[in-house]
């Protein structure tokens, strides 16, 4: 990986910085910091199979390579099970203990581990409490992860700011709910999730499926506040999304694309220079697999 993709990491604060909200403008603190290069190299994940009689070993991942920059997005796609959610893990450093992972992942061109409130990881389940208001829920997330140095009002302050930059400023009285008592919409638990994982304003978000149950409309929404993340509040985020069948509008929002077949990496590049024959023979591959799978 070339050394002009390695910057160090470090943090500048200041204020005064302008937020658009959709409909007003306001003066809000901006957090300028520099951000995370994560690039990795001959990445391999094998596990152990579930019997574990033969003693061998699954391989999940094969030969993994690609790099994700700050201010951009990348997108990992592929059919299910193809490896999407391990990629995620591994990169992350969360893969179970039934793993076991080769390969370098370096982390602004170093081998190291990500500082306490560097990254942050939305998985595929909304877990929160269905009794509370959005309010409730991104209030009492602020206050638990966010440092003692910043006062209560400061707190207040970054959860309310959250709620509106995921534009949930319409729901953010209403109950999260679930079985028995209905709440928010799927999409906008999708976006309390996305708040709950932004607010200590990571520099490197995982997202596993941020878009999974929505139908394409209520998906761009969501997208498309999530590509905005970094127009909002200064930071040059480095994003890592997997995700199932975007529409086009989805997928334009996309700078880079990782496209996975049976934990083989099929296609890593700018996702708009994409070559629509390659892809398309991908994704040929990819049904035939499916098909040989249903058969
Ligand atoms: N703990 C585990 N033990 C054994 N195999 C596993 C384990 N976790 C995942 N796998 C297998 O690894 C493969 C990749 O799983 P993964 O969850 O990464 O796929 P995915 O692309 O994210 O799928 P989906 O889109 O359905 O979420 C699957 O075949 C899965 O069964």
């Amino acid at each position: 990986m070339s050394s002009s993709l390695c910057a160090p990491l470090g943090t500048r604060r200041g204020r005064g910085g302008y937020v658009e909200d959709g409909s007003s403008r306001q003066d809000v603190p901006i957090v300028v910091r520099e951000g995370v290069y994560l690039t990795w190299e001959e990445l391999w994940v094998t596990m152990s199979k579930p019997s574990g009689k033969d003693g061998k070993k699954a391989i999940i991942l094969e030969s993994q390579t690609g790099y994700a920059k700050p201010g951009e997005l990348l997108a990992v796609m592929g059919p299910s099970g193809c490896g999407k959610t391990t990629l995620l893990d591994a990169l992350a450093g969360r893969l179970n203990s039934k793993a076991k992972q080769t390969g370098d992942i370096l982390i602004n061109g170093r081998k190291q581990a990500l500082a306490y409130g560097t990254s942050a990881y939305l998985t595929q389940e909304d877990a929160m409490l269905t009794t509370l208001t959005v309010e409730e829920a991104v209030y009492y997330s602020a206050q638990l992860q966010l440092p003692d140095s910043m006062s209560k009002f400061e707190k207040k302050e970054r959860a309310e700011f959250t709620i509106k930059e995921m534009g949930l400023q319409d729901a953010i009285h209403t109950r999260i709910g679930g079985c028995g008592s209905k709440g928010i919409s799927g999409g906008q638990k999708r976006r309390v999730s996305i708040c709950i994982e932004i607010i200590t304003r990571p520099n490197l978000l995982f997202l596993d499926e941020p878009t999974s149950g929505l139908d394409s409309a209520a998906s761009f929404y969501v997208m498309n506040r999530i590509a905005r993340l970094n127009k909002t509040d200064g930071i040059q985020r480095t994003i890592i999304a997997s995700i199932h069948q975007p529409n086009t509008q989805v997928f334009q929002l996309f700078h880079n694309l990782c496209l996975l077949s049976n934990g083989k990496l099929v296609y890593f590049g700018p996702a708009s220079a994409a070559n629509k024959v390659r892809i398309w023979r991908s994704l040929v591959c990819v049904s035939v697999q499916l098909l040989s799978c249903v058969v």
